[in-house]
């Protein structure tokens, strides 16, 4: 009895997954039409051996009837070898046509995944701050990766298996039929009995197993926080009570599940009993049919297989249209992102920047707001310019817009009113990347990529030779501690850099800014305080950057602020003041307060 529970169970499954189907959710999967058109001829040769394999499978039965009838009852061995070598052709046939549909949906299925995969990564570059800001990444990541991965688990077998067991539940109904039609009818009348309390028993498993998902995805949302931040937890000595955490909700997991397998085991029995009651209905009635002489032993023979296989196709119907309704949520879901269109693009009729760069950069009484129905805006009526070559400093306390202001400088977002003009074009009217070439960017905490020190250079300029990632490398003292390193330029830094330290880091994204060779720069400097002798590294590595370059700087030390050209001070998104550092400190008031709570003097000590 336990051999047959394996079979049982997993046809149990398949009328589960059957019952949960709503016909409507499977929509989003047209979506997946385009990406395999595009392949018409694989997919003209899928179906063609489809349709061999489907024909000639249909036919083996039909052999088997003849062997029973002419060899087995007439005792006639010359019809057994006969039909057997028959049998033996066929399934070769049989068994290329199937290796061959197998290889070509399988290829197919892969295509479409590479291809649906890139589709999403290169819109989601494409995509603007705003998105970001208001979608998370790890939900992106995972709909890319795991998204794609039940899309890619279930393309290539599910639709082969699909059009294989429609295909074969039609044939072998016809074959039924063609055998006995009184038979056929009697299946179709007793179908129902099994089918129903199966249906609707499996209905309540339905839920339990949303249950079970859910207790699942919220201990894999816990664990992705918790090993993503294990110095915190570690720091803060929270091993102890997470772990507490973790096991609390995995017992929920683990409660849930087993409530659903003890309503899946009285599935089985109940899939079990009706089954067998129906295979001996089957052959009782069978029997009756040959005695009476309606039906030969070697008819009923090919009608019980057919009737198996007609079985068997639809319970993998109904497992595959379960599984495609998994896929059609995953597709919905990265198509989604597809249809998201960028709130910043290309304008239609872009203008052209001027050649060479006038490095000149103008703020035309901006007001900007991160949220469109704010009433207080996060920038408002902000005027300033800056001159070729000009340093000019933002400072201000916390919050007050000085990183909002160098985002929308590059185009992050849109200004709500007003204009930012650079090289005397308004930033809408330009081609992003034309745009965005004018500007090379130091960010407060520098992006490291997992990559080598020299990929981390190239960054910006990927076709840059050696010789110039090695001049960079030297403009900004990375070279120094390259050289030390076994592996020089190709030595692999590690997830965000961890193998540098913090100056290590700037200089290196201060090398990658000289190698882009930008006239206009935008440093956001760090605040955390470097060593005395990592601070004048990083300080030299920026003078080589700045030098002849446009420059504004969200300013947090004093050697900076003192070298500006002008200092733009902003409180609450509106500029309170402007002018040198003599100038602001001889005036008093909030500057001077500023100076002295925010700057860092170390390199004045
Ligand atoms: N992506 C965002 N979405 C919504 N609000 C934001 C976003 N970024 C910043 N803000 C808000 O805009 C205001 C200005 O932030 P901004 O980062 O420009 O200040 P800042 O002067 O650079 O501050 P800090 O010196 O602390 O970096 C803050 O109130 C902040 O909460």
């Amino acid at each position: 009895m336990t051999d047959e529970a394996v079979p049982a169970e997993s046809n149990s499954d398949k009328i589960v997954s059957a019952a949960k189907l709503q016909p409507k959710r499977l929509q989003p999967l047209r979506r997946l039409l385009p990406f395999m058109l595009a392949y018409p001829v694989r997919l003209a040769l899928t179906v063609l051996f489809l349709l061999i394999s489907a024909i000639t499978s249909l036919a083996i039965p039909a052999m088997l009837g003849g062997v029973i009838d002419q060899g087995f009852i007439e005792q006639n061995l010359d019809k057994v070898s006969q039909y057997g070598l028959l049998i033996i052709a066929i399934a070769a046939v049989m068994a290329a046509a199937s290796g061959s549909r197998f290889y070509f949906i399988s290829v197919i299925g892969e295509r479409v995944i590479a291809d649906l995969r890139q589709a999403v990564f290169t819109h989601l570059l494409r995509l603007d701050a705003r998105y970001f800001d208001t979608n998370r990444v790890g939900e992106l990541t995972s709909r890319l990766n795991g998204d794609v991965a039940i899309i890619r688990g279930a393309v290539g077998s599910s639709f082969s298996l699909a059009l294989r067991s429609l295909v074969t539940i039609v044939g072998a109904l016809t074959m039924m039929i063609l055998t006995s039609p009184v038979l056929t009818l009697a299946v179709v009348i007793a179908a129902p009995a099994i089918l129903i309390p199966v249906v609707a028993y499996s209905r309540r498993l339905r839920g339990m197993s949303r249950r079970t998902q859910d207790a699942l995805a919220d201990l894999s949302a816990m664990a992705t926080e918790m090993l993503g931040a294990t110095r915190t937890v570690k720091s803060f000595t929270q091993e102890n009570v997470q772990s507490g955490l973790y096991q609390s909700r995995s017992e929920d997991s683990y409660r849930a599940e087993v409530k659903r397998l003890a309503a899946r085991a009285v599935l089985v029995g109940i899939v079990i009993f009706l089954g067998t009651c129906a295979l001996v209905g089957m052959v009782w009635w069978g029997a009756r049919s040959v005695f009476e002489g309606s039906v030969t032993a070697g008819q009923l023979a090919q009608f019980m297989v057919y009737a198996l296989m007609a079985s068997g196709a639809l319970t993998n119907v109904s497992e595959v249209l379960g599984t495609l309704q998994s896929v059609a949520g995953s597709t919905e879901r990265l198509t989604e992102i597809l249809d998201t269109e960028a709130a910043i693009e290309d304008p239609k009729s872009p203008k052209p920047l001027p050649v060479p760069s006038l490095g000149t950069v103008e703020f035309d009484r901006v007001s900007f707001a991160y949220d469109p129905s704010a009433t207080t805006p996060i920038l408002n009526d902000v005027s300033f310019s800056v001159a070729k070559g000009e340093t000019v400093a933002l400072v201000g306390p916390s919050g007050s817009g000085k990183s909002t202001t160098l985002s929308l400088l590059q185009r992050f977002y849109d200004v709500s009113e007003g204009a930012i003009r650079v090289d005397g074009v308004d930033l809408r009217d330009v081609r992003l990347a034309e745009l965005r070439q004018r500007f090379a960017y130091v960010e407060q905490e520098p992006t490291i990529f997992a990559g080598t020190i020299a990929e981390n250079i190239r960054f910006g300029k990927p076709d840059a030779s050696d010789a110039e990632v090695e001049a960079a490398a030297r403009a900004a003292l990375v070279h120094d501690f390259v050289v030390d390193l076994p592996l020089g330029y190709d030595t692999v830094v590690g997830e965000r850099g961890v193998m540098l330290s913090g100056g290590q880091k700037q200089r290196l994204a201060i090398a990658r800014a000289i190698l882009k060779n930008a006239p206009i720069l935008l440093l956001d400097e760090a605040t955390s305080a470097l060593d005395a002798q990592s601070e004048r590294l990083v300080q030299m590595a920026l003078e080589h950057l700045m030098e002849g370059r446009t420059t504004l700087v969200i300013a947090h030390r004093l050697a900076t602020i003192r070298d500006a050209n002008k200092i733009l001070v902003l409180d609450a998104g509106e500029i309170i003041d402007q002018g040198t550092h003599e100038e602001l400190v001889a005036k008093g008031g909030r500057y001077a307060e500023l100076a002295k709570l925010q700057f860092r003097t170390d390199e004045t000590i």
